[in-house]
């Protein structure tokens, strides 16, 4: 996706998501059921003296899919390797770094369902019975060779379940969906992350940058980044409600939190389709933007929020989508209709 969305979750090259993270659980703020369970399966694997079993996370970008994998590592005390699917190439590359690893390793593979499936094949037995099946030599003499590899810990991430082939699926034993954060836990974030950028902030400060971070912690810290330069510059000694609003008003983030790229989508369907159904390619080719892209990065929240339903035959505004546009929704349209 291009770079010019102020507001977007997905990471830049430059990890400066890195200097927020949260190091334990302890630190890690929302996602309790999660949170709660992945401490039992830890302190189980940790007393049986066994690897924990693989774990998979999935859920829009930016809400802590990376940073609990390196937590997982730091709170089991091992090691942490990191990849990701469309960077291993061929199936040697992964029998390569499967082999490296030490014993009880964690290795993350993000973007998981982006795997070439010659890849993906390599980590059925690696994952159930941690071993490698290598083929030597070619045609009628070729024979399969088995390796046994060292206890380790598969975590995978992924935007995308539903891309995921049913056989990697299933061999993760701990599926983990991450959620939206609620404007409280995205209050204690903000909170957190002032303190560590050395930032005075009011609670009021904090609440307002909460509730326009569209549920993100890493859209929270960007957010909170960005009102710092506007305090910094304007001598402000401490952020507070009236302040945070100014700034994020000037970076275009509506009250609910969206930005000028969830507003053109919104109005694309409003103006253009009369409130939907449109399919979202035509979607995507309106507005220039990959399919991926609106589907993972923009739709989830928007659908959370309810201003926009996924039907069958489309795409389609609620009422709350047409009322945050301040339109109203044409006579006869399902928006107009059903809402
Ligand atoms: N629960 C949390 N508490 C505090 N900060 C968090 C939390 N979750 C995420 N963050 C912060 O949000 C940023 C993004 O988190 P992370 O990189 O783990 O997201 P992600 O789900 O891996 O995103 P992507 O899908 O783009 O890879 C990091 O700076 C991290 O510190
Ligand atoms: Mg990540």
């Amino acid at each position: 996706m291009t770079d010019d969305r102020f507001m977007t979750a997905q990471k830049r090259p430059e990890d400066v998501d890195a200097a927020l993270r949260p190091k334990s659980l302890d630190d890690f703020v929302g996602q309790k059921a999660a949170r709660e369970n992945l401490r039992i399966f830890i302190q189980a694997a940790k007393q049986r003296g066994d690897a924990l079993d693989h774990v998979l996370f999935f859920g829009p970008p930016g809400l802590g899919k990376t940073t609990l994998a390196q937590i997982i590592a730091r709170e089991m005390g091992v090691g942490f390797r990191a990849t990701s699917g469309p960077v291993i190439a061929k199936s040697g590359d992964l029998a390569a770094l499967l082999t490296n690893l030490e014993d009880g390793d964690v290795l993350f593979i993000d973007e998981i369902h982006r795997l070439q499936p010659a890849v993906e094949e390599v980590l059925y037995p690696a994952m159930e019975d941690r071993a490698l099946d290598l083929m030597i030599g070619e045609g009628p003499s070729a024979r399969s060779v088995r390796i046994d590899l060292p206890r380790f810990t598969l975590v995978g991430a992924t935007t995308r379940q539903g891309l995921l082939t049913t056989p990697l699926r299933d061999r993760f034993g701990i599926p983990v969906r991450l959620q939206f954060y609620t404007v409280e836990e995205l209050t204690r974030v903000v909170t957190r992350a002032a303190g560590l950028l050395g930032l005075a902030i009011a609670p009021d400060g904090a609440t307002e940058v909460a509730r326009r971070a569209r549920g993100t912690p890493r859209i929270a810290g960007r957010l909170l980044r960005r009102v710092r330069d506007f305090a910094d510059v304007a001598g402000e000694p401490i952020v507070d409600k009236r302040s945070a609003d100014a700034a994020l008003t000037r970076l275009e983030v509506d009250s609910l939190g969206l930005d000028a790229m969830d507003r053109r989508y919104l109005h694309m369907i409003a103006d253009i389709y009369r409130g939907g159904p449109v399919g979202v390619e035509t979607l995507a080719a309106g507005l220039s933007e990959p399919r991926d892209t609106i589907e993972e990065v923009i739709e989830p929240y928007l659908i959370q929020l309810g201003l926009v339903a996924r039907t069958a035959r489309g795409r389609v505004l609620n009422a709350g989508g047409w009322k945050h546009l301040g339109l109203n929704p044409p006579v006869g349209t399902e928006g107009g209709l059903f809402d």
